[in-house]
């Protein structure tokens, strides 16, 4: 299948002096996107000229590989649902499945529509009909599924679950989905790609994580929801800085604590669930500012003085942030010591310069890469590319997670099909196993994979699911550790893991963490937090020549070399586009006689640094 949805060419819509949109030019590819913008940006227009229900003025618009599908090739769910009104819920599936189709009764209970599947459309409520709706597209089992705001009347309680049954019909049919939103959660959590709109154009288009950690503009920041955006001058610390660059801090970034001898008072501050929103004045000005933070322990009163802590490394007050930022290391933190940085790029794809993900070495220190169009690429010991290859599958996402069996095999958590794959020496299959689902041997979003001195697998994955299975090397289960949440033991994204010395290490990224666990599951410690040493998104775990933990800070654009007692032995790097600088850091390998690898993703680069 071709790897390009649609393709967009100068294209006018709309009036001319108010267009709905203007794009110069636009590749949709296949996998899920997410389109985002502000009301009225146009998301709806762009979805009605990927269906064809409108037409541009002018421009092309090329709808690709439909003429492959059999069947319906495409599917809409448009704003008002578009039900049909003289059939039931019912019929609304049996028309557009193919004939003895037994996924409708499957669709009806995922949907919970059973109680009203011989309901017309009038007698059914808003949220009801979103859910005949969407159901309607599954049981089409179309290739390219369109929707808009598909569960915007659909209570919270029960979105996820439906998202689950969304996205595993989505994986068992190798289909694309293209659909608007406005829950950032649900753009995170079910996205590959995101386009933001602005005014009918697209303003910003890549990968959600990226626009939630780095985003460009404050408008952008906020579309990924509450954002605190640093300028370089800000009117309420009072201080201008012209070289200072202006950030976004999310809320679990900053944290607000009492202290008398700050600047800030509270003029009044909510609890809302995940974070708080707090009002400052600073100095008893007039004029105040709300910041968005962790929750406070104990709720604090107007006119309490406070200062916002930057949860990383350094601890840095708001206002000083405001002159520097802060995710770079404080200067008293060991630098890691290692030599002059090389780098190289991953062989061009077509047009696309691909950037690399997940990364091991191998016992010969070979270098194995996953890169985000969906190869596996094995470098020598001596830099120089010996192959490269593709993954079984790659429309709907690419794969994350490698490491190499003890018998030279490569296992990959392969991420959007929900499975791991392993290939052997020739780079053939030999194995899979899993399968969307969240019972014992499924995954949602398998992330990572390392085998431990017996043979066992243990496989990490995230997405509502995050938790770590082990497995036999021949893929059968042997148990389960963990549980999304934030407690000990818990998990938010745990997106690499290693096995060393009868323990097993994972990069628990989003509670900014290392958590370390014995082999049958028992949760032992947190090895390292962002209080203890200013973790921040650690995306990727290796094992150093010594022992030592080596992390890329996603969050923080670093490499951090950890002890297994929870010491940062070294820091290198900081946020940025330049030598020693890394942009979204993603995966990192180290070889036994000391060479550091890191996929250095934001900059579509590969790092390497030899040890000292
Ligand atoms: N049929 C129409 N004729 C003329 N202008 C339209 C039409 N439909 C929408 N518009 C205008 O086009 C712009 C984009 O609207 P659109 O519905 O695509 O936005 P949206 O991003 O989907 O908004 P929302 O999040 O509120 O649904 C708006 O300014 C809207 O007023």
């Amino acid at each position: 299948m071709n790897s390009e949805l649609w393709n967009l060419q100068k294209i006018h819509f709309g009036p001319v002096a108010r267009p709905r949109l203007q794009i110069e030019s636009l590749s949709i590819p296949t996998g899920v996107t997410a389109i985002l913008g502000k009301s009225g940006a146009g998301k709806t227009s762009l979805l009605n000229l990927l269906v064809g229900f409108e037409k541009p003025q002018h421009g092309t618009l090329s709808q690709l590989h439909l003429e492959e599908t059999q069947g319906l090739p495409l599917s809409w769910v448009p704003p008002d649902f578009g039900l049909w009104p003289h059939l039931t819920v019912q019929q609304h599936l049996q028309v557009v499945a193919s004939e003895n189709d037994t996924h409708v009764d499957e669709l009806l209970q995922e949907f919970d529509l059973e109680t009203v599947r011989d309901q017309k459309p009038e007698t059914l409520s808003m949220g009801e009909r979103a859910r005949v709706a969407v159901a309607r597209a599954l049981a089409s089992q179309s290739k390219i599924v369109v929707m808009d705001e598909p569960f915007a009347h659909v209570d919270p309680g029960r979105v996820d679950r439906y998202w689950q049954a969304l996205r595993k019909h989505l994986v068992t049919k190798n289909a694309s989905l293209i659909f608007s939103s406005h829950s950032p959660q649900v753009v995170m959590r079910e996205a590959g790609q995101v386009l933001c709109l602005d005014q009918g154009k697209v303003i910003w288009q890549g990968d959600p994580q990226s626009l939630y950690s780095s985003p460009p503009s404050k408008s952008l920041a906020l579309m990924m929801g509450p954002a605190n955006w640093i300028e370089n001058a800000n009117s309420i610390a009072g201080i201008s800085d012209p070289d200072a660059k202006p950030r976004c801090l999310r809320p679990e970034q900053v944290a607000l604590e009492e202290s008398e001898t700050a600047n800030f008072t509270i003029e009044e501050s909510w609890f809302v669930g995940s974070h708080q929103e707090t009002e400052v004045s600073l100095n008893g000005q007039q004029k105040t500012e709300t910041f968005y933070h962790r929750p406070l322990t104990k709720p604090l009163p107007k006119g309490t003085k406070v200062a916002f802590r930057v949860v990383t490394s350094c601890i840095l007050f708001i206002s000083l942030l405001m002159l520097n930022g802060c995710r770079e290391s404080s200067g008293d933190e060991p630098r890691l010591r290692v030599g002059k940085p090389d780098q190289f790029l991953l062989p061009a794809e077509g047009a696309m310069l691909p950037a690399a993900r997940g990364m091991t070495f191998s016992p010969e220190e070979d270098l194995l890469i996953l890169d985000n169009v969906g190869r596996v690429l094995r470098y020598d010991s001596a830099g120089k590319l010996v192959i490269k290859w593709w993954m079984p599958d790659y429309d709907i996402g690419r794969p994350e997670g490698v490491c190499v069996m003890q018998n030279g095999h490569i296992a990959i958590a392969d991420t959007h099909y929900h499975r791991v794959v392993i290939f052997d020496n020739q780079c053939n299959v030999v194995r899979m196993f899993g399968e969307s689902g969240h019972a014992e041997g499924q995954f949602i979003y398998s992330s990572a994979v390392t085998q431990d001195a017996d043979g066992f697998l243990y496989v990490a994955e995230y997405g509502g699911n995050d938790r770590v299975q082990k497995f036999t090397a021949e893929g059968e289960f042997v148990l389960m550790f963990g549980a999304v949440g934030t407690e000990e033991g818990e998990f938010q994204r745990p997106s690499g893991l290693v096995w060393h010395d009868g323990v097993i290490y994972v990069a628990d990224a989003i509670n900014n963490r290392i958590q370390a666990f014995s082999p049958n599951g028992k949760f032992l410690r947190v090895v390292a937090d962002a209080n203890s040493t200013g973790l921040y998104y650690p995306y990727d775990i290796a094992i150093g020549p010594d022992g030592s933990l080596f992390v890329p800070e996603y969050g923080a654009g670093r490499i951090s070399q950890i002890s297994i007692e929870g010491e940062v032995i070294g820091r290198y790097g900081q946020e940025g586009r330049g030598e020693g600088q890394f942009w979204t850091p993603w995966g990192i390998a180290v070889s036994q006689s000391g060479k550091i690898t890191v996929a250095d993703t934001g900059n579509r680069r590969v790092v390497e640094l030899q040890m000292k």
